[in-house]
C-alpha cells in the first residue's frame, strides 16, 4: 500500500488516451454543462463542484486527473483553495479560469500551483488544447522519471526493535478513533507515521490534512482552524470554512503541537472533548467528525511546567504516545534507509553502489537531522557519484560539521570566493546562487540564536523574518534539534 498522502495512482498509470476523471468548480451551472458536454464527448468523466469547499470533498474522496477551478466562488475563492487543493492532489494539473484575465490574479494562480489559466469568456477549442496540453505534460512528466519502484516511496522502513515496536503501535491504534502523540527529534519520520495511521484507518478514503500552526499567520490561525464568517473581522469579506471542517470524516495532523497558542489550545481542547467548535465570528456551534494526530519535537512536560502548554490537552491527546528514537540511537536501520533512498532516485543496484564498508563510514556519523538529512546525503551522493560505487567523499559534509566550522582568517570575500571557484571549477554544479545561500544562511541564523541566547522571536526580529519562517528555516536547514 502506498503511503503517500499527496501520491496520486490516477495520474501515474494512465496513458494519454484513456478515460479521465476532470473535475470542474465553478458556481455557473452553464459553464459546468459545457464542460460536461465537452468532456463527455471525449469519453471522460465529468464531476462538478459549485463551491470549493464542495470541490475540495470530491478531490479528497476520489483523486481527478484534472481539474478546472474558478477563480470566483461563493465563500472560498478558487485561489484561495488552490494551495490545499495541490497539497491533497499531488502532481494532478489545476486549470484556473477566471473573468477578469488580469496578471495579477494569473501570477498568484500560478504561483500556487496552477498549470494554466484560461479567460473567461473562451472558446471551446481553446478549452480542449490546454486541457489536453495540461494532461499530456503531466502525464509525460510521469514518463520522464527514472523508472524507480515509486511503490515503496512514503513507505516506512525499518529493521531495529524501536522502528518494529512502531509499527505495532500503528497497527494497533490506526483502526481507532483515538487521539496519538508522536514525538521526537526533526526528521525522525513524525510526520510519515500520522499519515501511514491515517491511511490503515477506516478513514483513509477521507482528507488527511497535515498542518503545522507555526506556518500560518499568528492572526489568522483560528480561522484558518476553525473558519469564520462574514464580517468577522476585518477583511472577512465572505464565510469561510477552516480546515477542521474540510478534512469531516477524516484526519487532521497537527503539527509543531507545542507551538499552538494558549487561546488555541482551549478550542482543540473542545473539539477533542466534545467534538465541537465555531467559526470565528459565529454562534452556531459546529460538530467536527475528526481524528486529531499532533506531532511535536519538544518537551511538552517541560512546556507544562513553564504554563504554555495545557495539562488537560496533553492528557487528551497523548491516548497514545509513538515516540521515535533518533537515527544515531538505530544504526540497525541506517543501511536498510540508505539503500531505499538511492533506490528511490537511481535504477542502479543499491547493495552495490552502497558496500557495507561505505555504510559503517556513515553509521559513524552524527545524523543530526535524523532521516531527513540521511535522505538528502544520499540523493546528493547519488547525483555525485553519477552510477559508480559511492565513496564517503561523495557525501556532503555533515550538518553538525558545516554549521559553525567558518572561524577563518581571510578577510569575508576571500572566503566567499575560494567557496566559488571550488564550485565553479565542477562544471556540473547547478542552482549556484541557492547553494550560497544554503552554506552561509545557517551560519546567520546561528550566530543570531546565539546572540538572543536561543529566543527565537527575538531572533526573527533580529532578522527580520517572521517567527514561522525561522522555524521553517531551522527545519530545513535540520537546526532544529532542541
Ligand atoms: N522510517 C522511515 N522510512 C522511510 N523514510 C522515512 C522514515 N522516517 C522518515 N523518513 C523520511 O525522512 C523525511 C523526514 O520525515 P518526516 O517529515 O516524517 O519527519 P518529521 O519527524 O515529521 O520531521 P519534522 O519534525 O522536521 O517535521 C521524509 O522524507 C520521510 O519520508
Amino acid at each position: 500500500m502506498n503511503q503517500d498522502p499527496k501520491h496520486n495512482p490516477a495520474s501515474e498509470t494512465k496513458p494519454v488516451d484513456e478515460q479521465y476523471r476532470v473535475l470542474v468548480i465553478d458556481d455557473e451551472p452553464s459553464i459546468c454543462w459545457a464542460f460536461e458536454t465537452l468532456f463527455a464527448s471525449q469519453g471522460h468523466q465529468v464531476v462538478t463542484a459549485s463551491s470549493a469547499e464542495e470541490g475540495f470533498q470530491l478531490a479528497c474522496q476520489t483523486p481527478p486527473d484534472l481539474v478546472l477551478l474558478d477563480v470566483r466562488l461563493p465563500g472560498q475563492s478558487g485561489l484561495e483553495l488552490l494551495p490545499k487543493l495541490k497539497q491533497q492532489i499531488g502532481n494532478c494539473p489545476v486549470i484556473v479560469m477566471t473573468a477578469f484575465g488580469d496578471l495579477e490574479t494569473a501570477v498568484a494562480a500560478v504561483k500556487r500551483g496552477a498549470t494554466d489559466y484560461l479567460t473567461k469568456p473562451f472558446e471551446l477549442q481553446q478549452v480542449k488544447q490546454v486541457c489536453d496540453a495540461a494532461l499530456r505534460s503531466s502525464f509525460d512528466a510521469e514518463l520522464k522519471k527514472p523508472t524507480i519502484d515509486r511503490s515503496q516511496r512514503g513507505k516506512l522502513i525499518g529493521q531495529s526493535a524501536a522502528m518494529q515496536q512502531v509499527f505495532r503501535q500503528i497497527a494497533l491504534v490506526a483502526q481507532s478513533d483515538l487521539s496519538v502523540l508522536i514525538t521526537g527529534e526533526t526528521g525522525t519520520g513524525k510526520e510519515l507515521v500520522a499519515s501511514a495511521i491515517h491511511l490503515h484507518s477506516h478513514r483513509a478514503q477521507a482528507p488527511y490534512l497535515p498542518i503545522a500552526p507555526v506556518a500560518l499567520n499568528p492572526e489568522l490561525i483560528e480561522s484558518e482552524l476553525f473558519g469564520h464568517i462574514r464580517g468577522a473581522f476585518t477583511g472577512a469579506e465572505t464565510d469561510r470554512v477552516g480546515l477542521f471542517e474540510m478534512a469531516h470524516g477524516g484526519t487532521v495532523m497537527l503539527d509543531e503541537i507545542g507551538d499552538l497558542p494558549m487561546n488555541i489550545q482551549v478550542k482543540l481542547l473542545r473539539v477533542l472533548e466534545h467534538g465541537e467548535f465555531m467559526r470565528v465570528g459565529d454562534t452556531e456551534t459546529r460538530h467536527a467528525d475528526v481524528r486529531v494526530l499532533a506531532a511535536t519535537n519538544c518537551d511538552l512536560r517541560k512546556a507544562m511546567a513553564e504554563g504554555k502548554f495545557r495539562e488537560d490537552l496533553y492528557y487528551r491527546l497523548s491516548g497514545l504516545q509513538i515516540h521515535l528514537p533518533p537515527l544515531r540511537g538505530r544504526k540497525d536501520d541506517l543501511n536498510m534507509l540508505a539503500r531505499h533512498f538511492f533506490s528511490q532516485v537511481s535504477q542502479a543496484d543499491p547493495q552495490q553502489a552502497m558496500d557495507d564498508d561505505l555504510c559503517s563510514q556513515l553509521a559513524e556519523r552524527n545524523w543530526q537531522g535524523n532521516i531527513r538529512e540521511l535522505r538528502n546525503a544520499v540523493e546528493h551522493a547519488a547525483v555525485v557519484s553519477r552510477g559508480r560505487t559511492m565513496t564517503l567523499q561523495d557525501f556532503p559534509d555533515p550538518m553538525d560539521e558545516t554549521i559553525g566550522d567558518e572561524e577563518t582568517s581571510g578577510t569575508l570575500d576571500d572566503v566567499v570566493n575560494q567557496w566559488i571557484d571550488s564550485l565553479l571549477a565542477d562544471d556540473e554544479t547547478a542552482d549556484l546562487q541557492s547553494q550560497l545561500i544554503r552554506r552561509f544562511e545557517p551560519l546567520l541564523i546561528k550566530k543570531v540564536l546565539i546572540s538572543t541566547k536561543g529566543n527565537r522571536a527575538a531572533a526573527a526580529e533580529r532578522l527580520g523574518i517572521h517567527r514561522g519562517t525561522l522555524r521553517e528555516k531551522l527545519r530545513s536547514y535540520q537546526m532544529d534539534n532542541d
